[in-house]
């Protein structure tokens, strides 16, 4: 199993304290694109927080491309976040004052030769038809635009695993299309996607769907195909 999460749950201790997650089970096979649906605070970014190792376990266990996250120091737990994960959002999160071609280099630039970063992200970029953007910054960029540089951003470092928080949330239906079609043609290529979203239209998108409530995953929800 490519993600395994067993008996997982997440406790916030702050004011009032939240089960953001309780006893979650779910396992997700590598090249799967799986969405993640459910009410506000039902503990979406949570999961995907989890996943991506932002967030740890209160109990239980989560494996991914057989490493036990909970087990992982700090450098460890960030050489995972490296390694295997990208993360795109619905508010995109370009830094405004570089360019496109910056702005996709920039979290490889303390790890790579800086040729080497550059000649990759005018690779993806091309792939995602922004070349003739690479000058731009973020305020110049339409929504679509500017996810398609998150999105090569996310990707240079060839993550096994895309995670995506709302990632059409900000765009329109014709754009909202165009990163659908880009992450499909990614997961095709072997990406495992894991997508929270608000809209039923998206989860028309991948394999399976996953209907978060309260913390717990609905019973007719349809987990690892
Ligand atoms: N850092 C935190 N401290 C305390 N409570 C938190 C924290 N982060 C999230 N929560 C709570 O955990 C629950 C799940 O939050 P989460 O953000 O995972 O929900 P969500 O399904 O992604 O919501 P939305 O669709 O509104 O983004 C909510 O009740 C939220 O208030």
């Amino acid at each position: 199993m490519f993600i395994h999460l067993n008996n997982g749950s997440v406790r916030f201790n702050g004011r009032d304290t939240v089960f953001a997650l309780k006893h979650v089970t779910m396992c997700i096979e590598k090249g799967q694109w799986v969405n993640i649906l459910g009410p506000s605070g039902s503990g979406k970014t949570t999961l995907l927080n989890v996943i991506g190792g932002m967030l740890r376990l209160s109990s239980g266990t989560i494996t991914v491309n057989g490493t036990e996250l909970s087990v992982l120091s700090l450098n460890e737990i960030q050489e995972y976040r490296r390694s295997q994960i990208g993360y795109i959002f619905q508010d995109f999160r370009l830094f405004e004052q570089y360019n496109v071609l910056e702005n996709v280099m920039l979290p490889q630039w303390p790890y790579q030769p800086r040729k080497l970063i550059e000649e990759k992200a005018k690779v993806v970029l091309e792939e995602l038809h922004m070349t003739h953007r690479i000058n731009a910054l973020p305020h110049e960029l339409s929504g679509g635009e500017k996810q398609r540089t998150a999105i090569a951003r996310a990707i240079l470092h060839n993550p096994p695993i895309l995670l995506c928080d709302e990632p059409t949330g900000n765009l329109d239906q014709e754009n909202r299309e165009t990163i659908l079609a880009v992450l499909d043609e990614l997961n095709k290529k072997g990406i495992t996607i894991i997508l929270v979203t608000h809209d039923i239209e998206v989860s028309k998108w991948g394999n399976t769907s996953i209907y978060l409530r309260d913390g717990q995953i609905q019973d007719e929800t349809t987990v690892g195909l």
